[in-house]
């Protein structure tokens, strides 16, 4: 049973003519594009757009209307997968390395629907190491500042390069082990210079649709 397919599959049930969809990233929101895809070929009218270039990739080439920014005033609903959700609905994103754009996207959506399998919901945050993006001048003295707030930190990789985000900036992998204050840390890490964002996302969820492995999905959400 594929647990990302049947919870991005239920989530595109709630997308309606007319409305405007923010296309997550991930192999879970490939789900759902998919099925978006499917959906605007039957005749579904919708605009929509993407969190990374390779999101957006594959909607134009399902034939989902890409729309620029300047053109939309926000977002009816987007839907994105998550590396780790917790029973408040807080989130760790970026596994992916879209962390960027999707909480731009996610902060200018009047609702979240995240989607995730059943292996993404943890009781604390923090097992998943907390992608964090930093421009890449000085990315040592950031690298020794986030090491700082007692993480182990690991610059992500490609193959033998540095990874480079589609904002042609570094992704700074920073292993916790456990977040017992997830607000405090956002705070605290986005007080260093040198950091665009990180990919805590708090208070920013409304709904999250889990797939379980008996292929039934469990909703839990604010809205
Ligand atoms: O935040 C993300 C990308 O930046 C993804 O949503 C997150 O990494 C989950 O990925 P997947 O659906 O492949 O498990």
């Amino acid at each position: 049973m594929n647990m990302k397919k049947i919870a991005a599959e239920h989530a595109v049930q709630y997308i309606e003519d007319g409305m405007k969809v923010g296309l997550g990233t991930g192999s879970t929101a490939y789900w759902a594009i998919q099925k978006l895809g499917q959906r605007v070929q039957e005749g579904l009218s919708i605009q929509a757009v993407a969190t990374s270039i390779a999101s957006e990739k594959l909607a134009l080439e399902l034939g989902i209307p890409i729309i620029p920014f300047a053109e939309l005033n926000g977002l009816n609903v987007t839907i994105d997968g998550a590396d780790e959700v917790n029973p408040e609905l807080h989130l760790i994103k970026g596994g992916g390395g879209a962390l960027l754009r999707e909480k731009i996207v996610a902060y200018h959506s009047e609702k979240l629907i995240i989607i995730a399998d059943e292996s993404k919901w943890v009781p604390t945050l923090g097992q998943f190491p907390l992608p964090v993006e930093i421009i890449p001048f000085a990315v040592e003295w950031t690298v020794q500042s986030l090491e700082q707030l007692g993480c182990k930190v690991q610059l992500r990789t490609e193959g033998e390069q540095i990874f480079i985000t589609d904002n042609q900036n570094y992704i700074a992998d920073c292993s916790f082990g456990t977040i017992p204050s997830p607000l405090k840390l956002h705070n605290d890490i986005l007080s260093i210079p040198g950091i665009v964002d990180n990919g805590l996302f708090i208070g920013l969820a409304d709904q999250v649709i889990i797939g379980h492995k008996d292929g039934s999905v469990e909703i839990m959400g604010r809205k």
